[in-house]
């Protein structure tokens, strides 16, 4: 795995993009892929001393205020939730299949299109130790900009590219223009298969992963490249070649009205945390995979950790 920054003992990982509200059929519940992460990881990170934050924006409005309070509720310091008085928070459509598996359909010109890169962001991005990213945060020019010049304050740090495409918000040049920001990255199956296709001329979904990822890897000059597989956990390439970690466990006890949303997020916090604290990948992978199945089998993309992950970041 790439080393954290320096051995500091206080990690800080930022969750940079949109906080969202993913709305069900039935229900209305916060998500956004970096802020899943940022209180994932403050999780993780906390009995270590470290800490995430997201760096996002939110409307001036009450959604935007739920953000900030679950925020506070979760323990996680909000002085980097930019408000906007113009356009409300985001919301996206999320429908579930029989299997829990979602899409997307996002409303537009939502608070985070008009994301600044302040003087506070620049503070961050150049003390912070990763930041996770993705597409969806990049639909608007000003956005784009931000995200590139937080990148490139945070040039020490994890740069970890969460492709999470959405159909309808990528094109060709993102992913390669995102890739070259990013020193490290996390795909699907699916989403592998796509950068095969458009960005490595493979045919798509016919090579084995290891190759593509290895290709991915190369390409871009990343440290590594993780594939989350839903039941068949995460696996990565990183210099030392194709590993794999324990496997996620399975859904039996899951909740009945469980949801996959957000266990691709609670992956990244659990890869991202053991890279900071420099464990090997296969001890990193095990507990990504255990985030990913917890997150799987609960309804939401934040539950509460139970005390049995926690206990995996603690024993030393
Ligand atoms: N059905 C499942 N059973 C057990 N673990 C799962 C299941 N679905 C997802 N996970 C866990 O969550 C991770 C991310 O899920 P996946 O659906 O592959 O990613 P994404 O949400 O990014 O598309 C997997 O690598 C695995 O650890
Ligand atoms: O921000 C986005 O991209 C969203 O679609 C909002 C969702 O809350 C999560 O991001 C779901 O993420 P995963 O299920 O882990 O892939």
């Amino acid at each position: 795995m790439p080393a954290a920054k320096d051995s500091r003992s206080a990690p800080l990982i930022v969750g940079l993009g949109e906080a969202l509200f993913d709305c069900f059929e039935d229900k209305q519940v916060l998500g956004g892929a970096p802020l899943n992460v940022a209180i994932h990881a403050d999780a993780l990170l906390r009995p270590h001393g470290g800490s995430a934050v997201t760096a996002t924006r939110v409307g001036s409005d009450p959604l935007g205020d739920e953000v900030v309070r679950t925020l506070q509720q979760r323990k996680v310091a909000t002085d980097w939730v930019q408000r906007d008085a113009n356009s409300p928070t985001g919301r996206v459509q999320v429908t579930l299949d029989e299997q829990g598996v979602a899409s997307y359909v996002f409303e537009k010109n939502s608070a985070w299109d008009a994301i600044e890169f302040t003087p506070a962001f620049d503070e961050l991005a150049g003390r912070c130790d990763a930041v996770a990213f993705g597409t969806l945060c990049q639909r608007s020019e000003t956005s784009r900009q931000t995200i590139q010049k937080f990148l490139a304050a945070a040039s020490g740090a994890v740069r970890l590219f969460d492709v999470n495409l959405r159909q309808d918000y990528y094109s060709t040049d993102l992913l390669r223009d995102s890739l070259r920001l990013a020193n490290a990255a996390k795909v699907n199956e699916e989403e592998l298969a796509i950068l095969d296709e458009r960005l490595l001329g493979g045919a798509g979904g016919e090579r084995p992963m290891p190759g593509v990822a290895a290709d991915l890897r190369e390409k871009f000059a990343l440290e590594w490249v993780a594939v989350t597989r839903g039941p068949q956990g995460a696996a990565l390439m990183n210099a030392d070649g194709w590993i794999e970690g324990e496997q996620p466990a399975a859904l039996e006890e899951a909740d009945a009205n469980r949801d996959t949303v957000g266990a691709g997020d609670a992956c990244c916090a659990g890869l991202l945390t053991g890279t900071l604290l420099g464990w090997p990948a296969a001890r990193t992978l095990s507990l990504a995979n255990a985030m990913g199945s917890f997150v799987a089998s609960r309804s939401g993309a934040t539950p509460e950790l139970p005390q049995r992950i926690i206990d995996i970041v603690q024993a030393v």
